[in-house]
């Protein structure tokens, strides 16, 4: 595995009884890069994450994480690698009855041993990093607006100083105001904090504004895995219809007049 890949996955296959979800699915994911994962409903996206985070077991294949193979690590290894990473799940899955800061406390107390105070200040912090004023802090989930919930939920995954930031959707249900500011954040957040972020999006505004590569899921594995501008003259077929539809061709337009 060559040193710049922090993630690796080589022949995945996943399935559910006889539903077959990857089969000889490959994936790379290069250290510091923005990388969109993009592929039709149902075509294993959310399947994969949770298969390289270790919420699922593939029923074959191999996935690296900085060159160590994910399935020979013991249960400490295993955990120690976890706190690498923060996750965005896609619809936000903050604690109701928790206060935004005690979600943001939450993987704390699981996982460091300091003071109940010191979580508190580093929570406040995360939550400022994440775009949220202070008095965010002490409300809960249903007291936030959409937008203000993604980035609550942002603050979480940025909790235990993750350098790769798993995002599932995350700018699903936003109005697309929210959504560029929220590009924007997450943009700013790889550039300072030098994250390696891996989102999965139908968003196309998002892919052109933040993405340095894009994975196409379809046929069970990654058929492409390149920057937007390559990708686009790719002649597979769903890749046509994603990026030479009508949005696609917008998003394109917009995507070029910013840059
Ligand atoms: N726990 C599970 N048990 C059985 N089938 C599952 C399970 N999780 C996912 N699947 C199936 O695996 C396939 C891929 O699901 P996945 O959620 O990864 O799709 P996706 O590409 O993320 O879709 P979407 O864009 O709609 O969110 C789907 O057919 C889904 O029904």
């Amino acid at each position: 595995m060559s040193a710049d890949l922090i993630i690796e996955v080589r022949g995945l296959r996943t399935q559910f009884g006889t539903h077959v979800v990857h089969d000889g699915l490959d994936l790379e994911v290069r250290r510091g890069e923005v990388l969109g994962i993009v592929g039709g409903s149902g075509s294993g996206k959310s399947v994969l994450l949770n298969s390289i985070i270790g919420l699922l077991q593939p029923a074959a294949g191999e996935i690296f994480i900085d060159g160590r193979l994910r399935s020979r690590l013991t249960d400490s290894e295993r955990a120690a690698l976890e706190r690498r990473w923060g996750v965005l799940f896609q619809y936000g899955a903050l604690f109701s009855a928790l206060s935004v800061r005690e979600n943001v406390m939450a993987p704390m107390r699981e996982h460091l041993e300091i003071s109940h105070a010191l979580m508190a200040e580093l929570a406040d912090l995360k939550i400022a990093l994440a775009g949220l004023g202070p008095e965010a802090a002490g409300k809960l989930p249903s007291e936030l607006s959409g937008g203000m919930r993604k980035r609550a939920a942002l603050a979480r995954a940025l909790a235990l100083d993750p350098d790769i930031l798993f995002l599932d959707e995350p700018t699903a249900g936003l109005d697309p105001i929210a959504a560029g500011k929220f590009d924007t954040l997450i943009r700013e957040l790889s550039q300072t904090l030098g994250l390696t972020v891996v989102m999965i999006t139908h968003d196309l505004d998002t892919l052109h504004a933040i993405c340095d590569r894009v994975a196409v899921i379809a046929e069970k594995r990654v058929i492409a895995n390149a920057p937007l501008d390559e990708l686009t003259r790719h002649p597979h077929v769903w890749i046509q219809e994603y990026f030479g539809g009508p949005r696609g061709r917008a998003a394109l337009r917009q995507g070029a007049g910013s840059r």
